[in-house]
């Protein structure tokens, strides 16, 4: 490789580097639906006069259902089979999650790069059901964005995040697939930003305000919100 073509890889004065393409999470970073499932889970845990609170949610914001819930039910000493909580679950989707709101920032950076050329994509550990829940009112936005990934209940997502396969399998099925290097992730979870970094990926991490700094600091950058990203950081095209 010449001086120059190392040089132009590298941007904003050696701090990132150039990208090429972009994968976003979803929940509580394209979507307001961590909030969602706050509700719905201390709904479930109410009953049992359990709090599900921070300590707890920080460690499963990103994971497989499955794996989430289980992880829940352990610390809280809830009497239920996963099963049984999937089941009062889904009884309270459709409802909780058809309030979904895209967060603040989204829509005009996803319009910009979508204009500019740059795929996009979602890796998220969602499963397909709760994915419909949270997206049918949303389908036009959704619909901008290939590949999907939903970790969940995908056969080819064996571990969910913190695991990078979930970014690797989203990377692997772009139309040309690029060099993880080549890409960027954004992520509210610090079980999201581990997936993203271990995937060798760039992170631009999101948190909600009541992540401790100190799961933060894994992240390539870190911002109070997507309103605040200048693509030009990663060599995208300026707003
Ligand atoms: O309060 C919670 N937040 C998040 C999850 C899990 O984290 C995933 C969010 O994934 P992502 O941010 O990767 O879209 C959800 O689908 C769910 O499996 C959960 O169980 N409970
Ligand atoms: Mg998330």
């Amino acid at each position: 490789m010449s001086i120059y073509m190392h040089i132009s890889k590298i941007c904003y004065l050696n701090m990132y580097r150039r990208v090429t393409h972009v994968i976003f999470d979803m929940d509580g970073l394209l979507l307001n639906t961590e909030d969602l499932y706050t509700m719905a889970f201390q709904n479930i845990c109410s009953a049992y006069g359990k709090t599900y609170d921070w300590s707890i949610k920080i460690k499963i914001m990103g994971k497989k259902p499955d794996i989430a819930a289980q992880y829940v039910l352990d610390c809280l000493e809830i009497p239920l089979t996963y099963l049984q909580w999937k089941e009062k679950f889904n009884s309270q989707m459709d409802t909780v999650f058809s309030k979904s709101k895209l967060l603040p920032g989204v829509q005009k950076l996803v319009s910009h790069l979508k204009s500019k050329g740059i795929p996009i994509a979602i890796c998220s550990g969602s499963s397909k059901a709760a994915y419909i829940a949270k997206t049918s009112h949303h389908s036009e936005f959704f619909s901008q964005f290939n590949p999907i990934v939903l970790c969940g209940d995908d056969p080819e997502v064996k571990h969910g995040k913190p695991h990078p396969e979930a970014y690797l399998v989203t990377n692997s099925r772009f139309q040309s697939p690029p060099d993880p290097e080549s890409v960027l992730v954004f992520e509210d979870a610090p079980n999201g930003v581990v997936a993203g970094i271990e995937a060798n990926m760039q992170v631009v991490m999101v948190p909600d305000q009541r992540v401790p700094k100190e799961l933060t600091d894994k992240a390539t950058l870190v911002l109070k919100s997507l309103e605040d990203f200048k693509p030009e950081l990663f060599g995208l095209p300026p707003f």
